[in-house]
This record gives structure tokens, C-alpha cells and sequence, in this order.
């Protein structure tokens, strides 16, 4: 595992990839992986150089969806193959100065060998930096930088914002392809109404911040891990339109064949296959044998 201490004192000499990466899907890793490959080369240290939170989370608060929470993307970015994660603190005083100041503030007091980032990658005040202003900056102070064509899929290039988009849609295999793996839910389970035992399948009912749930509403299935266990599970997403007004669950899953209580845990879902989306039924009866046949499709299928 890579180091994790931020120390922007790593940047000096490394080889870096420089984004957000958030969900740090397909392409991301395949930036990564050539400053990997370059740094392994040059007997350099490889750095994934991101922020400390999702620049989205200053910017776009209102109608943030991220793919990730911001411990797991950097978890995820430890887990790549580089030496070391470095994390500039993301402030508007920080982000948003010119692109000049913003380079030699990032850049200036430890100088990397090279920066690796894809075509059309803007920073900066109102993101007004481009690859040309890093190119400058580097050419005067010792710093290459490799601009790559953007990795594609079905002929356009993948983006967090495309999975994201996916994800709303929930097209969950499709998000699958580009992100390299199956999406994921994480959360803490919390007390629901305690009905669904009295219906026949009892559930968690996941806290998930609203900005970190990329997924839309809908019904899937997919895999559960709770305490280093897995269990299959079927999951809702989105408030129960038949019990609105009495609930505020955004995220509900039942795991098949697990006894106990789960108040508390972390559990997380990878979601494999969108099942339906959510009905409103007009009996309780109608949603208690449409959500047990959901069940035995997962029983059977996963
Ligand atoms: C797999 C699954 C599918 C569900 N589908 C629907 C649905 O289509 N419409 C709906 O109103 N509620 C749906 N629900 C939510 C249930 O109504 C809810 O889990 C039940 O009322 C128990 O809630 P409680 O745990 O807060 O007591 C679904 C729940 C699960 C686990
Ligand atoms: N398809 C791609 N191929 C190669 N590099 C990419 C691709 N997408 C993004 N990158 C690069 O990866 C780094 C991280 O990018 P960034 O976090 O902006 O990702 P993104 O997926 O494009 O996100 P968003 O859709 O939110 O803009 C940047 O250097 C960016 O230019």
C-alpha cells in the first residue's frame, strides 16, 4: 500500500498523475499506470496528486452525485500501484487562484519530474488553467508534462461524469464497463420502521450521504459486505413511495440468509444488475410479492 502521509515534500523528483479521480474508474487508471510505468523507468517515485476533497464538493454542492466518498477515493488511489497519494487541501484560496500562482503554489517549493494528466484538463481560478499553462510552467522549471489522448469507450471518452449519468439512469452494467468494477454503495445501517420483518423480508436501512449516492432510484441486486462477510442482496433505492411521509430511507437492502442485527455497521453493496424500478403500489400486499419475487430472483440468479 502506498504512502498516505500527503507530505507534499513526495512531489519533489515523482513522477505524478495529477486529477480528482473520482471512482477512479478505467481511464484514471490508466493515467496512473503510465506514470507508474514512467517513474519505474527513471527509478523515480509515481504520486497520484489529487485534492483533499472533490473540488464538486466547493463548486457544485447542490448537485454534487460523486462516485466515491473522499477516504475511498484516496484509498483507491493508494491501491494503484504508486508510492505515494499526495492531497493538496482543496479551498477556493488554493483552487482558485490564476493558473500561474496556482502552479508555483503546487508546484514551486518541490518540483516533480513529470506530470501526467489527460487532453483538455483545466485548473485553476474558473478553471482557466489548461495543459498549455502547465506545459510553460514546466518547460521553465525542469517539470515534462504528458498530456494523453483520452481513453475511450463506445466511442467517446470516459468521464466520472458519464458514470455518474449512467448511474442516475441506473444502468449499472453499462457504469460497470467503464468504471472497471461494479459501483458501490457505502453506508452505516440506521433503525428504519421495523415493518419489514412483519412482511417477510427485514431490512437495512443504509445512511448514505444524498452526495454520495450516484445510483437513482430504482431496485437492484448485488453483493453485501458486512464484517469481512458477503451476502446477496436486494436493494431499493430512493423513499418508498408507499410509505412516504412515514419513512426517509434512501437506501434499503435486504441480504439473503443473514441472521442478526446490523444497527451500526458499515456495510457496503456492489451492485450488480438493475431489477425494476420503484412502484408505488396501490396494496401492501401487491409490494409484499413483488419484493419477495425480487428476492427469489436474486436467490436464483446471483
Ligand atoms: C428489494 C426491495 C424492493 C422494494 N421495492 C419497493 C417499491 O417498489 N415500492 C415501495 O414503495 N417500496 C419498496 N421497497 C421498500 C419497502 O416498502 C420497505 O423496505 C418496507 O416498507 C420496510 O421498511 P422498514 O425497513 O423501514 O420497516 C422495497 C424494498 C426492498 C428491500
Ligand atoms: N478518458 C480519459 N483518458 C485519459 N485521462 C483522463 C480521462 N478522463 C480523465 N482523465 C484525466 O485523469 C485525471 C483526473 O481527471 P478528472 O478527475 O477530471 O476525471 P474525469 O473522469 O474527467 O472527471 P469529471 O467527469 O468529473 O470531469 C486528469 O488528468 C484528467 O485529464
Amino acid at each position: 500500500m502506498a504512502d498516505e502521509t500527503f507530505d507534499v515534500a513526495r512531489l519533489e523528483g515523482a513522477v505524478c498523475a495529477f486529477g480528482v479521480f473520482d471512482g477512479v474508474h478505467r481511464a484514471h487508471r490508466f493515467l496512473i499506470g503510465q506514470a507508474v510505468a514512467q517513474a519505474r523507468e527513471l527509478e523515480k517515485h509515481a504520486v497520484a496528486l489529487t485534492f483533499d476533497i472533490d473540488p464538486d464538493e466547493v463548486f457544485h454542492a447542490d448537485r454534487l452525485r460523486k462516485l466515491m466518498t473522499n477516504d475511498d477515493r484516496l484509498r483507491a488511489l493508494a491501491d494503484t500501484g504508486v508510492d505515494a497519494v499526495v492531497a493538496f487541501p482543496f479551498t477556493e484560496a488554493f483552487a482558485g487562484q490564476p493558473p500561474a500562482d496556482f502552479m508555483q503554489r503546487a508546484f514551486g517549493a518541490h518540483v516533480p519530474r513529470a506530470l501526467h494528466v489527460g487532453h483538455g484538463l483545466r485548473f485553476g481560478a474558473r478553471a482557466s488553467g489548461t495543459v498549455a499553462d502547465l506545459e510553460r510552467w514546466g518547460a521553465v522549471h525542469g517539470m515534462e508534462v504528458h498530456a494523453h489522448t483520452l481513453v475511450q469507450a463506445e466511442g467517446s471518452p470516459i468521464s466520472a461524469t458519464r458514470i455518474r449519468l449512467l448511474l442516475q439512469e441506473g444502468k449499472v452494467s453499462e457504469a460497470r464497463d467503464l468504471l472497471g468494477r461494479p459501483y458501490r454503495i457505502v453506508g452505516r445501517v440506521v433503525p428504519g420502521r421495523g415493518e419489514g420483518a412483519q412482511m417477510g423480508f427485514s431490512t437495512a436501512n443504509l445512511s448514505v450521504p444524498p452526495a454520495c449516492l450516484a445510483l437513482g432510484e430504482g431496485v437492484y441486486a448485488g453483493y453485501a459486505r458486512i464484517d469481512g462477510e458477503t451476502y446477496r442482496a436486494a436493494v431499493s433505492v430512493g423513499v418508498s413511495p408507499v410509505f412516504s411521509g412515514r419513512t426517509d430511507a434512501v437506501c434499503e437492502a435486504h441480504l439473503l440468509d443473514f441472521q442478526g442485527t446490523l444497527y451500526g455497521a458499515a456495510l457496503s453493496i456492489d451492485v450488480t444488475h438493475f431489477l425494476r424500478p420503484m412502484i408505488k403500489f396501490d396494496t401492501v400486499d401487491e409490494l409484499i410479492r413483488t419484493v419477495l419475487a425480487n428476492i427469489a430472483w436474486v436467490r436464483q440468479h446471483l
